[in-house]
């Protein structure tokens, strides 16, 4: 049965980069998804926006939807302080093997709890099933028709404090229209736009960084 394109990834990680190395696994990936085969991880470009937020904020709890390989759960979980901590939300179970395998060699595993499910059923499990008591910060790079049901229902299982910060991925490809609409005139939320480049191209891409005034 031929490989598929996230178990490229993996094996050329665990043959390029150093076990332990957080850098060394993002670099790999990197180098991998812009040399031979595009992949929608978020990639350096958009992934110095991400890392900025995440030093800002300086979370303790932080919630990803949308783990794909792992590579932004890498991103965020290398900056986390001691006893800081990242749960990543992936449905595709395959994804999560390889992502949960990518998690382990980049050595962040004690910071990351790696649930499989899909967002709309795990969100209402996180207080009482994953001990959280509010998020600090919000990475959203799953689904884009996700993207606003998803805030909502954050909104709704009191998952949000005022200061909480939501950092969505692809504003502008594939685009999350209906989410910039939502969130832009929500006076619940304070946004701000940060223009990139689509990972690995040319192409204009953005993320919206939302931050819950309670
Ligand atoms: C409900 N639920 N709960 C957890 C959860 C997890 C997932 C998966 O992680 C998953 C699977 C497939 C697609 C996505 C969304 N991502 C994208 O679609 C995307 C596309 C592109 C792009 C851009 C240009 C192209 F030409 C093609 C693709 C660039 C990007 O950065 C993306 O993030 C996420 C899905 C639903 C989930
Ligand atoms: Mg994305």
């Amino acid at each position: 049965m031929n490989q598929s394109k996230e178990q490229r990834i993996l094996n050329f990680v665990l043959q390029n980069a150093v076990r332990g190395d957080p850098c060394s696994v993002i670099d790999a990936i990197d180098t991998y998804c812009s040399q031979k085969e595009w992949a929608m991880n978020v990639g350096n470009e958009k992934g110095l926006i991400l890392d900025k937020t995440v030093e800002e904020i300086n979370p303790s709890v932080a919630l990803e939807l949308g783990t794909y390989c792992g590579y932004s759960a890498v991103r965020i979980a290398r900056l986390l302080k001691a006893g800081a901590r990242l749960l990543t939300v992936e449905f595709n179970p395959e994804f999560a093997a390889i992502a949960k395998q990518m998690i382990e060699f980049a050595g962040v595993q004690d910071k990351v709890t790696l649930i499989e499910g899909p967002s709309e059923e795990i969100i209402p499990q996180l207080k009482k099933k994953y001990e959280v008591d509010t998020l600090d910060f919000v990475f959203v790079d799953h689904w884009k028709d996700r993207y606003t049901p998803d805030t909502i229902l954050l909104q709704e299982c009191s998952l949000l404090r005022k200061g909480s910060v939501l950092l969505a991925d692809n504003i502008i490809v594939p685009g999350a229209p209906e989410f910039v609409n939502y969130i832009r005139n929500n006076p619940r939320f304070q946004c701000t736009n940060y223009p990139s480049h689509l990972e690995y191209m040319k192409v204009q891409d953005a993320m919206e960084k939302a931050v819950f005034l309670g």
